[in-house]
């Protein structure tokens, strides 16, 4: 069944690398995309915002590769689409942008004809494309993510993040691909570093599950990935060391980054020092950057319904943005 009025869905931003997690622990978080397809006579893209700046308009785009992919899976037909996207996520930040794309087309092409791929499928394919389940499986299912990939077969479980979280990100104003921030990472790690990450990484899902934020300062150190990446974004060295001196609970590089992010809790903190503190150490090496204040998302990416009459963006101004 093909959904000729078309569909509109709503997708949350995520955090890769949750502190010792790399590729493993992820988190939504309440910065948002929207998209919306439709079946067309000819293949059209309206790319609205900054942040989707100089991508492409034409079917090399992710979002119609990765729709088409949907189509393919399904057994169906559907080559001309009209596409609309607004998006609050920044592009190539570590704030999950690639995954958050792959996770609205996948989740509303799957809509468009009448959702015969189940969830657990789409998390596959969104593995598959992203490579990072962690980033894809925040997207789809909101909260915190645990997450494995074999290369065939991802398994997720979610976890409901603590009430009191909130999470500071302190974005560079430049951009880091992920390719770039893979190739610094070593091909082998020694023992010693494993057992590190593995029981951190142990720590911090326990404590997360069981809402001991004062557990997060240890658990949320990291030697797989954060020290090599140092050097990609001066400053990063002494915000991870630092931070819960200023209020944060933890810090860690937000995906492959340039974004750092620090875990807070609100109820015992203003947060102005914290805010303070990153965009000074950043300053102080040169870097300019903004910070946005945000909680964990705890949903996942959702359909929103259709007002005849009302466009995307219409919708989306009703909104309050974060
Ligand atoms: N809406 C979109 N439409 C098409 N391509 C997109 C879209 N959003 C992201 N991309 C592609 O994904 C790339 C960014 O992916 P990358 O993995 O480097 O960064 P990120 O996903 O923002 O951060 P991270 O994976 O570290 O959290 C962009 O350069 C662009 O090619
Ligand atoms: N886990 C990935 C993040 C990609 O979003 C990396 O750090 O390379």
């Amino acid at each position: 069944m093909i959904r000729n009025e078309g569909v509109r869905v709503k997708v949350p931003a995520s955090t890769a690398n949750l502190g010792p997690g790399f590729d493993t622990l992820g988190m939504a978080l309440t910065l948002y995309a929207w998209i919306e397809m439709k079946p067309a006579e000819a293949t059209v893209f309206h790319l609205h915002g900054e942040n989707l700046d100089g991508l492409p308009t034409d079917k090399s785009n992710l979002l119609y590769k990765v729709a088409q992919s949907v189509f393919d899976e399904a057994g169906v037909s559907l080559p001309e689409l009209e596409i609309t996207m607004y998006s609050d996520i920044p592009l190539t930040r570590g704030l999950g942008s690639s995954a958050s794309a792959i996770v609205g087309a996948l989740y509303a092409a799957n809509l468009l004809i009448g959702s015969p791929l189940s969830l657990g499928r789409l998390f596959n394919m969104a593995t598959a494309l992203e490579h990072h389940p962690d980033n894809v499986g925040a997207s789809l299912y909101g909260g915190i993510i645990t997450a494995v990939w074999d290369g065939a077969h991802a398994e997720a479980l979610r976890i409901e993040p603590p009430e009191q979280l909130d999470v500071l990100v302190a974005i560079p104003d430049f951009q880091l691909s992920t390719s770039k921030a893979r190739e610094v990472l070593p091909k082998q790690i020694g023992m010693s570093d494993a057992v590190y990450n593995i029981s951190r990484a142990s720590l911090l899902t326990a404590a997360l599950t069981m809402g001991r934020l004062d557990l997060i300062k240890d658990a949320m150190r990291d030697r797989l990935h954060q020290p090599y990446r140092a050097s990609l974004v001066p400053g990063m060295g002494r915000i991870l060391e630092e931070a819960t001196e200023h209020g944060a609970l933890g810090t860690a590089l937000s995906g492959a980054g340039p974004t750092l992010l620090a875990l807070v809790d609100r109820t015992d903190n203003q947060g102005e020092e914290l805010r303070s503190f990153l965009l000074g150490v950043l300053g102080n090496e040169g870097i300019t950057a903004r910070t946005l204040w945000l909680k964990p998302c705890t949903h996942g990416v959702t359909e929103l319904t259709i007002i005849k009459g009302s466009s995307l963006l219409d919708m989306i101004k009703g909104e309050v943005k974060a």
